[in-house]
């Protein structure tokens, strides 16, 4: 992403809802918003000029409201530098700062219909921005048709026009834009998938409002180290190897022990001073042949597992890579959860709640310290009312499930999204698409277990978790598999 000054803050995202008071706010404090608009337009032609260095006709298509203004201020001013600039659209409500742009730049204004593609045009998108709020009719959906039929570049003005800034989600018809530019903060739609995608490269720029002003209760990130690097894990040179943690993962049988072992040697290569597997008897050789410095302890049953529990030095447990007996899997869990320590279930200890999800809700009161790492499926297993809403945003759902477990989420995908039950909510956006590998999800499991279990909150294991996760796999490479990540972890 480019950015125009370091004053402004690229990690919050703000709702459309939120923008419009920050908008407000500016105007009361007596910033003229036509200034703005101003800005704006200017950060769209500037974006066009040095993207499309060679355009031959800048289209710009203008909406009714602030939207097609920023477009009017835009089309003005490539004009005026001498690039043909074509306005296509609709007239802009009266009375306010898009009917002041298009006063101030005044012009043609051709209705939609009329654009036909030609070599060397650029679009510029100023239909709908934060103001979308229902499909674009039937015409804008031809147009955008069009445009993506003749492959003519877009430049987005604030969001690809029929892209939800709250949701990432399309509402109808979309453009796919090579690059948006948008104003004082990120949405959270520029993040979320799709809109990600259909955003292209984004441009945050600064038209003016102070920083004091952009600011907003939604408590919503981009993944950012700022979220956690005052809770990371201290090390001091007088440290023995219990004072930096003790992770426990529990294994499958016999036949499936491998997601356990790259769950524990991520635990062990994130930082934490010791990491056992839990085993069930049957696999202690096959996971003997291949464990070095990671222990084994075998736990035949609850019974076995209560006695070793009362070693208050077992820090933190991942529950579920591989582990398959459904059944043992919720009463384990009862059990370490009884211990207060924290817990990240995965996988098959997802499943094992999918039918008792009162259970899960009840057994980790208190503080949070459990961490829900589904996948898409996995969160309709556990969450299907949530899963299927369509008005809620990943971002919603996730914290939907985290109120409801009293628990963070990492709700994975290429948008992880990581939330609170005390409503915090991070999306990570940079992990490369090649994580998705069978295995990267043990291997972030362990990672984030192993945070865990050297005594960071959760919230802040589990965005640092997905962060070194993403980072990992940029080291490993495309090509990489589960293995490799686990290899490429440095500790934060
Ligand atoms: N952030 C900032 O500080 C600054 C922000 N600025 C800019 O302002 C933009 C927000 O402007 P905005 O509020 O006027 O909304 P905008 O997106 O132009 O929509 C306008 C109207 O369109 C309509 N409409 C909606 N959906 C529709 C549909 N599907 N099909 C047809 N019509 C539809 C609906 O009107 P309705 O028809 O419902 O009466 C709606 O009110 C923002 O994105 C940024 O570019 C800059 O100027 C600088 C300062
Ligand atoms: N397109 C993508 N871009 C980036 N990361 C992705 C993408 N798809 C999946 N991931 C990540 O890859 C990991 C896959 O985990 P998971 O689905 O549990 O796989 P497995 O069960 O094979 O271990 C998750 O961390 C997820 O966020
Ligand atoms: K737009």
């Amino acid at each position: 992403m480019s950015r125009t000054l370091m004053a402004i803050d690229e990690t919050l995202l703000v709702s459309p809802r939120t923008m419009g008071k920050i908008d407000q706010a500016a105007a009361e404090s007596g910033i003229d918003s036509f200034g703005l608009m101003q800005k704006a337009g200017a950060h769209v032609a500037a974006v066009l000029l040095s993207h499309f260095p060679e355009v031959q006709r800048a289209v710009i298509l203008c909406g009714p409201g602030n939207n097609g203004g920023d477009g009017h201020v835009a089309g003005g001013l490539l004009a005026a530098s001498g690039v043909e600039a074509v306005r296509f659209g609709m007239e802009p409500k009266p009375g306010g700062d898009a009917a002041r742009a298009r006063q101030a730049y005044p012009g043609k204004l051709l209705p939609l219909e009329d654009w036909q593609p030609r070599d060397g045009d650029v679009i510029v998108d100023a239909l709908f921005g934060a103001g979308l709020d229902r499909p674009v009719a039937a015409s804008i959906a031809a147009l955008i048709e069009r445009a993506q039929h003749a492959g003519t570049p877009v430049i987005a003005v604030d969001l690809p026009s029929g892209l939800s800034g709250r949701t990432g989600e399309p509402t109808g018809a979309c453009f796919a834009a090579s690059h948006t530019v948008t104003f004082a903060a990120l949405k959270p739609g520029h993040l979320l998938m799709p809109g990600r995608t259909l955003c292209g490269q984004m441009h945050l720029c600064d038209i003016g409002i102070p920083a004091r002003l952009i600011r907003s209760d939604d408590a919503m990130w981009k993944n950012d180290p700022g979220l956690y690097a005052s809770k990371r894990p201290l090390t001091d040179a007088g440290q023995h190897k219990y004072g930096r943690g003790h992770l426990v993962v529990f294994s499958g049988p016999l036949s499936a022990t491998g997601a356990a072992r790259l769950s524990a040697t991520a635990g062990l290569n994130s930082g934490a001073g010791l990491v056992t597997i839990a085993n069930p008897p049957g696999a202690t050789l096959a996971l003997a042949s291949h464990l070095t410095a990671i222990m084994q302890h075998p736990v035949r049953d609850e019974a076995e597992l209560e006695t070793w529990l009362s070693d208050k030095r077992l820090s933190a447990f991942v529950l579920g890579p591989g582990f398959g007996d459904l059944e043992k899997a919720r009463s384990y869990t009862a059990r370490v959860a009884a211990t207060g320590r924290p817990v990240v279930l995965d996988a098959d200890g997802l499943t094992a709640f999918a039918s008792e999800t009162d259970l899960l809700a009840k057994l980790f009161a208190g503080e949070a310290r459990l961490v829900l790492t589904p996948h898409e499926g996995e969160f309709r297993r556990l969450c299907g009312d949530l899963a299927d809403d369509p008005s809620l945003s990943k971002i919603d759902r996730a914290r939907g499930a985290a109120s409801r477990f009293n628990a963070v989420m990492v709700y994975k995908g290429a948008d992880t999204v990581i939330a609170a039950p005390d409503g915090r909510a991070a999306v990570n956006a940079d992990a490369p698409a090649w994580l998705a590998t069978a295995g990267s999800g043990d291997v972030l499991a362990g990672i984030i277990g192993s945070l865990l279990s050297q005594g960071m909150p959760a919230f802040e294991a589990a965005c640092a978790g997905v962060a070194l996760h993403g980072e990992a796999a940029i080291r490993a490479g495309r090509g990489m598999n589960a293995e490799d990540l686990a290899g490429h972890i440095e500790p934060l």
